[in-house]
Protein backbone atom coordinates (compact mmCIF):
# COMPACT_ATOMS: atom_id res chain seq x y z
CA UNK A 1 0.00 0.00 0.00
CA UNK A 2 1.30 3.63 -0.81
CA UNK A 3 1.58 5.49 2.30
CA UNK A 4 0.69 9.71 2.47
CA UNK A 5 2.14 11.41 5.55
CA UNK A 6 -0.31 13.49 7.21
CA UNK A 7 0.86 17.06 8.47
CA UNK A 8 -0.81 18.98 10.88
CA UNK A 9 -0.66 23.03 10.69
CA UNK A 10 -2.28 25.90 11.97
CA UNK A 11 -5.89 26.52 10.17
CA UNK A 12 -4.89 30.48 10.68
CA UNK A 13 -2.67 32.53 12.85
CA UNK A 14 0.59 33.90 13.60
CA UNK A 15 2.23 29.65 12.28
CA UNK A 16 -0.19 29.58 9.48
CA UNK A 17 1.79 32.09 6.46
CA UNK A 18 5.49 30.04 7.40
CA UNK A 19 4.24 26.83 7.84
CA UNK A 20 2.66 27.26 4.45
CA UNK A 21 5.45 29.01 3.10
CA UNK A 22 8.15 26.35 4.10
CA UNK A 23 5.99 23.73 2.63
CA UNK A 24 5.86 25.40 -1.01
CA UNK A 25 9.66 26.28 -0.84
CA UNK A 26 10.34 22.25 -0.66
CA UNK A 27 8.61 22.58 -3.71
CA UNK A 28 5.54 20.72 -2.38
CA UNK A 29 2.55 22.17 -4.09
CA UNK A 30 -0.68 22.22 -2.39
CA UNK A 31 -4.31 21.86 -3.97
CA UNK A 32 -4.58 25.22 -2.15
CA UNK A 33 -8.41 26.59 -1.36
CA UNK A 34 -9.65 28.68 1.56
CA UNK A 35 -11.63 26.72 4.29
CA UNK A 36 -10.18 23.19 3.31
CA UNK A 37 -9.76 21.35 6.50
CA UNK A 38 -7.40 19.25 4.82
CA UNK A 39 -5.89 19.10 1.47
CA UNK A 40 -3.45 16.93 -0.83
CA UNK A 41 -0.30 17.15 -1.78
CA UNK A 42 0.08 17.53 -5.98
CA UNK A 43 3.22 16.12 -6.04
CA UNK A 44 4.78 14.57 -2.90
CA UNK A 45 2.93 11.29 0.06
CA UNK A 46 1.31 14.40 1.87
CA UNK A 47 -1.55 15.60 3.02
CA UNK A 48 -2.11 18.85 5.10
CA UNK A 49 -4.66 18.70 7.99
CA UNK A 50 -5.99 22.44 9.13
CA UNK A 51 -6.25 22.47 13.10
CA UNK A 52 -5.63 25.37 15.73
CA UNK A 53 -2.57 25.41 17.38
CA UNK A 54 -3.70 23.73 20.22
CA UNK A 55 -5.18 20.25 18.77
CA UNK A 56 -1.54 20.07 17.21
CA UNK A 57 0.48 18.01 20.24
CA UNK A 58 -2.86 15.56 20.46
CA UNK A 59 -3.60 15.04 16.82
CA UNK A 60 0.21 14.06 16.41
CA UNK A 61 0.57 11.94 19.45
CA UNK A 62 -2.63 10.69 18.84
CA UNK A 63 -1.75 9.28 15.28
CA UNK A 64 -4.51 11.31 13.78
CA UNK A 65 -1.46 13.39 11.81
CA UNK A 66 1.71 12.08 11.70
CA UNK A 67 3.53 15.16 11.57
CA UNK A 68 2.86 18.84 12.76
CA UNK A 69 4.44 22.00 12.70
CA UNK A 70 3.63 23.85 16.24
CA UNK A 71 5.03 25.93 18.91
CA UNK A 72 7.54 24.21 21.21
CA UNK A 73 5.02 26.41 23.89
CA UNK A 74 2.47 24.40 22.85
CA UNK A 75 4.63 21.23 23.03
CA UNK A 76 5.59 22.05 26.54
CA UNK A 77 1.75 22.94 27.61
CA UNK A 78 -0.12 19.80 26.06
CA UNK A 79 2.89 17.30 27.55
CA UNK A 80 2.14 14.96 24.58
CA UNK A 81 4.33 12.05 23.51
CA UNK A 82 5.45 13.44 20.53
CA UNK A 83 8.82 13.89 19.20
CA UNK A 84 10.88 17.43 18.42
CA UNK A 85 12.22 16.77 15.15
CA UNK A 86 13.64 19.94 14.50
CA UNK A 87 13.74 23.38 15.41
CA UNK A 88 12.25 25.57 12.56
CA UNK A 89 13.53 29.24 13.01
CA UNK A 90 10.39 31.23 12.35
CA UNK A 91 7.94 32.46 15.48
CA UNK A 92 10.72 33.10 17.72
CA UNK A 93 9.10 34.56 20.58
CA UNK A 94 9.58 33.79 24.69
CA UNK A 95 7.31 33.11 27.48
CA UNK A 96 7.44 35.51 30.43
CA UNK A 97 6.58 36.63 33.70
CA UNK A 98 5.09 40.25 34.04
CA UNK A 99 4.36 42.09 36.53
CA UNK A 100 2.71 46.26 36.73
CA UNK A 101 5.02 48.54 36.10
CA UNK A 102 4.76 50.28 38.82
CA UNK A 103 5.72 47.42 40.98
CA UNK A 104 9.29 47.00 39.19
CA UNK A 105 10.73 49.38 41.98
CA UNK A 106 10.06 46.89 44.68
CA UNK A 107 10.66 43.04 42.62
CA UNK A 108 13.28 41.17 45.10
CA UNK A 109 13.11 38.27 42.50
CA UNK A 110 10.53 35.55 41.97
CA UNK A 111 9.71 34.89 45.45
CA UNK A 112 7.39 38.01 44.62
CA UNK A 113 4.66 36.00 43.17
CA UNK A 114 4.42 34.22 46.45
CA UNK A 115 0.29 34.24 47.32
CA UNK A 116 0.23 36.38 44.35
CA UNK A 117 -2.49 35.88 41.44
CA UNK A 118 -1.25 35.06 37.71
CA UNK A 119 -2.93 35.33 34.66
CA UNK A 120 -2.21 32.82 32.31
CA UNK A 121 -3.09 30.55 28.82
CA UNK A 122 -0.27 28.23 30.17
CA UNK A 123 -1.10 26.89 33.15
CA UNK A 124 0.98 23.86 33.24
CA UNK A 125 4.49 25.53 32.34
CA UNK A 126 3.79 28.31 34.71
CA UNK A 127 2.84 25.56 37.26
CA UNK A 128 6.16 23.82 36.47
CA UNK A 129 8.32 26.80 37.08
CA UNK A 130 6.46 28.03 39.83
CA UNK A 131 7.05 24.41 41.55
CA UNK A 132 10.63 24.21 40.89
CA UNK A 133 11.40 27.95 42.62
CA UNK A 134 9.09 26.69 45.29
CA UNK A 135 6.94 29.49 44.71
CA UNK A 136 2.97 29.63 45.75
CA UNK A 137 0.90 31.49 43.90
CA UNK A 138 -2.82 31.23 42.21
CA UNK A 139 -2.89 30.60 38.46
CA UNK A 140 -5.92 32.26 36.74
CA UNK A 141 -6.60 30.55 33.52
CA UNK A 142 -7.76 33.15 30.61
CA UNK A 143 -7.78 31.99 26.73
CA UNK A 144 -6.72 35.53 25.13
CA UNK A 145 -6.28 38.86 26.10
CA UNK A 146 -3.92 38.24 29.04
CA UNK A 147 -1.91 41.64 29.49
CA UNK A 148 -5.16 43.17 30.29
CA UNK A 149 -5.77 41.42 33.30
CA UNK A 150 -4.00 43.19 35.34
CA UNK A 151 -5.41 46.32 34.91
CA UNK A 152 -8.65 45.37 35.14
CA UNK A 153 -8.08 43.98 38.15
CA UNK A 154 -8.31 40.36 36.98
CA UNK A 155 -4.57 39.20 38.42
CA UNK A 156 -1.52 40.58 39.74
CA UNK A 157 0.85 39.53 37.02
CA UNK A 158 0.77 37.57 34.00
CA UNK A 159 2.35 34.89 31.89
CA UNK A 160 1.85 34.80 28.34
CA UNK A 161 4.15 35.56 25.17
CA UNK A 162 6.68 38.01 24.47
CA UNK A 163 8.17 38.75 21.19
CA UNK A 164 9.04 42.33 20.89
CA UNK A 165 7.26 43.33 24.04
CA UNK A 166 5.07 45.93 22.77
CA UNK A 167 2.51 44.09 23.81
CA UNK A 168 3.74 44.81 27.76
CA UNK A 169 4.55 48.35 27.56
CA UNK A 170 1.23 49.13 26.28
CA UNK A 171 -0.56 47.30 28.85
CA UNK A 172 1.63 49.13 31.32
CA UNK A 173 3.52 45.89 32.00
CA UNK A 174 7.51 44.78 32.93
CA UNK A 175 8.94 41.52 32.30
CA UNK A 176 10.74 40.07 35.10
CA UNK A 177 11.34 36.40 34.33
CA UNK A 178 11.80 34.35 31.15
CA UNK A 179 10.75 31.07 31.15
CA UNK A 180 11.26 29.63 28.33
CA UNK A 181 12.18 30.28 24.59
CA UNK A 182 10.22 29.34 21.89
CA UNK A 183 10.06 28.86 18.18
CA UNK A 184 7.97 26.86 15.93
CA UNK A 185 9.04 22.88 15.66
CA UNK A 186 8.41 19.87 13.32
CA UNK A 187 7.21 16.94 15.71
CA UNK A 188 6.56 13.71 14.78
CA UNK A 189 4.45 11.15 16.05
CA UNK A 190 7.03 8.70 17.67
CA UNK A 191 6.29 5.52 15.82
CA UNK A 192 6.12 6.09 12.73
CA UNK A 193 5.66 3.22 10.09
CA UNK A 194 9.43 2.54 8.14
CA UNK A 195 7.09 4.23 4.58
CA UNK A 196 5.72 7.52 6.45
CA UNK A 197 9.37 7.53 8.13
CA UNK A 198 11.12 7.37 5.00
CA UNK A 199 8.56 10.11 3.49
CA UNK A 200 9.59 12.20 6.69
CA UNK A 201 12.96 11.93 5.69
CA UNK A 202 13.03 13.07 2.43
CA UNK A 203 10.68 15.96 3.87
CA UNK A 204 13.93 17.14 6.13
CA UNK A 205 16.31 16.85 3.57
CA UNK A 206 14.14 19.46 1.63
CA UNK A 207 13.66 21.49 4.30
CA UNK A 208 17.38 21.23 5.11
CA UNK A 209 18.54 22.09 1.59
CA UNK A 210 16.06 25.11 1.94
CA UNK A 211 17.71 26.55 5.05
CA UNK A 212 21.01 26.05 3.75
CA UNK A 213 20.64 28.28 1.00
CA UNK A 214 19.13 30.92 3.16
CA UNK A 215 21.24 34.21 3.84
CA UNK A 216 23.58 33.67 1.43
CA UNK A 217 24.38 34.88 -1.71
CA UNK A 218 26.05 33.25 -5.20
CA UNK A 219 28.54 35.11 -6.29
CA UNK A 220 30.09 35.27 -9.50
CA UNK A 221 33.23 37.97 -11.01
CA UNK A 222 35.38 38.14 -13.41
CA UNK A 223 39.25 38.60 -12.89
CA UNK A 224 42.86 39.02 -14.70
CA UNK A 225 44.70 35.50 -13.75
CA UNK A 226 47.28 37.30 -12.10
CA UNK A 227 44.82 38.46 -9.35
CA UNK A 228 43.27 35.05 -8.48
CA UNK A 229 44.86 34.35 -6.02
CA UNK A 230 44.36 37.76 -3.91
CA UNK A 231 40.71 37.20 -4.78
CA UNK A 232 40.71 33.51 -3.31
CA UNK A 233 42.41 34.95 -0.09
CA UNK A 234 39.52 36.65 0.68
CA UNK A 235 36.32 34.91 -0.32
CA UNK A 236 35.41 33.34 3.11
CA UNK A 237 37.73 29.58 3.62
CA UNK A 238 34.39 27.51 4.08
CA UNK A 239 33.73 26.90 0.59
CA UNK A 240 36.16 26.43 -2.28
CA UNK A 241 35.55 28.16 -5.28
CA UNK A 242 35.01 27.33 -9.12
CA UNK A 243 37.64 28.78 -11.03
CA UNK A 244 36.98 28.71 -15.14
CA UNK A 245 38.81 30.44 -17.76
CA UNK A 246 37.04 33.15 -19.49
CA UNK A 247 37.29 33.56 -23.32
CA UNK A 248 39.51 36.55 -22.88
CA UNK A 249 43.24 35.54 -23.21
CA UNK A 250 44.23 35.42 -19.03
CA UNK A 251 41.21 35.94 -17.60
CA UNK A 252 39.06 33.93 -15.20
CA UNK A 253 35.49 33.62 -13.77
CA UNK A 254 35.50 33.05 -10.20
CA UNK A 255 32.39 31.58 -8.57
CA UNK A 256 31.52 30.94 -4.82
CA UNK A 257 28.78 31.47 -2.15
CA UNK A 258 28.99 33.91 0.49
CA UNK A 259 27.28 34.60 3.74
CA UNK A 260 25.15 37.40 3.93
CA UNK A 261 26.60 38.91 7.16
CA UNK A 262 29.60 39.07 5.44
CA UNK A 263 28.19 40.21 1.80
CA UNK A 264 29.43 44.49 1.88
CA UNK A 265 32.75 43.24 3.67
CA UNK A 266 33.58 40.46 0.92
CA UNK A 267 32.49 42.69 -1.77
CA UNK A 268 34.23 45.28 -1.01
CA UNK A 269 37.71 43.14 -0.32
CA UNK A 270 36.93 42.03 -3.74
CA UNK A 271 36.82 45.09 -5.52
CA UNK A 272 40.22 46.25 -4.26
CA UNK A 273 41.73 43.00 -5.19
CA UNK A 274 40.65 43.49 -8.50
CA UNK A 275 37.41 41.77 -9.22
CA UNK A 276 35.27 42.83 -12.34
CA UNK A 277 31.92 42.18 -13.45
CA UNK A 278 30.91 40.65 -10.13
CA UNK A 279 27.32 38.95 -10.03
CA UNK A 280 25.25 38.27 -7.43
CA UNK A 281 22.64 35.90 -7.06
CA UNK A 282 20.09 34.42 -5.00
CA UNK A 283 20.04 30.59 -3.83
CA UNK A 284 16.94 28.40 -3.42
CA UNK A 285 17.96 25.72 -2.59
CA UNK A 286 21.69 23.87 -1.26
CA UNK A 287 22.65 20.07 -1.49
CA UNK A 288 25.75 19.08 -0.33
N1 LIG B 1 4.10 37.80 19.01
C1 LIG B 1 4.58 36.65 18.63
N2 LIG B 1 5.79 36.56 18.03
C2 LIG B 1 6.29 35.38 17.64
N3 LIG B 1 5.65 34.21 17.81
C3 LIG B 1 4.46 34.23 18.39
C4 LIG B 1 3.85 35.45 18.81
N4 LIG B 1 2.65 35.18 19.33
C5 LIG B 1 2.51 33.85 19.23
N5 LIG B 1 3.59 33.25 18.67
C6 LIG B 1 3.79 31.81 18.38
O1 LIG B 1 2.81 31.41 17.44
C7 LIG B 1 1.93 30.44 18.02
C8 LIG B 1 0.52 30.69 17.53
O2 LIG B 1 0.10 31.97 17.93
P1 LIG B 1 -1.38 32.49 17.65
O3 LIG B 1 -1.52 33.83 18.28
O4 LIG B 1 -1.68 32.35 16.20
O5 LIG B 1 -2.16 31.37 18.47
P2 LIG B 1 -3.68 31.14 18.79
O6 LIG B 1 -4.38 32.45 18.89
O7 LIG B 1 -3.65 30.21 19.96
O8 LIG B 1 -4.19 30.38 17.48
P3 LIG B 1 -5.26 29.21 17.29
O9 LIG B 1 -6.49 29.86 16.81
O10 LIG B 1 -4.64 28.31 16.22
O11 LIG B 1 -5.42 28.49 18.60
C9 LIG B 1 2.12 30.60 19.53
O12 LIG B 1 1.81 29.42 20.24
C10 LIG B 1 3.59 30.94 19.62
O13 LIG B 1 4.38 29.77 19.47
O1 LIG C 1 5.67 41.13 22.43
P1 LIG C 1 4.75 41.36 21.27
O2 LIG C 1 5.49 41.50 19.98
O3 LIG C 1 3.79 42.47 21.50
O4 LIG C 1 3.90 40.01 21.07
C1 LIG C 1 3.23 39.39 22.12
C2 LIG C 1 1.79 39.19 21.82
O5 LIG C 1 1.63 38.41 20.62
C3 LIG C 1 0.67 37.39 20.86
O6 LIG C 1 -0.62 37.85 20.64
P2 LIG C 1 -1.20 38.07 19.17
O7 LIG C 1 -0.75 39.38 18.63
O8 LIG C 1 -0.89 36.88 18.30
O9 LIG C 1 -2.73 38.17 19.44
P3 LIG C 1 -3.65 37.11 20.22
O10 LIG C 1 -3.48 37.45 21.67
O11 LIG C 1 -5.00 37.40 19.69
O12 LIG C 1 -3.17 35.72 19.88
C4 LIG C 1 0.82 37.09 22.34
O13 LIG C 1 -0.34 36.49 22.89
C5 LIG C 1 1.13 38.43 22.95
O14 LIG C 1 -0.04 39.08 23.35
MG1 LIG D 1 -4.22 28.42 20.12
Amino acid sequence: MNSTLRIAIQTKGRLNEDSVGLIKETGIDLISGKRRLISAAKNFPMEVLYLRDDDIPQSVADGVADIGIVGLNEVAEKKQQVDVIKHLGFSKCRLSLAIPQSMVSEYPGPKWFNGKKIATSYPEILKEFLAEKKIDAEIHVITGSVEIAPGIGLADAIFDIVSSGSTLVSNRLKEVEVVMKSEAVLVANPKLSKEKQGILDELIFRIESVEMGKGKKYILLNAPNHKLDKIVEVLPGTTSPTVMPLAKEGWSSLHSVIDDNEFWEVIGNLKKNGAEGILVVPIEKMIL
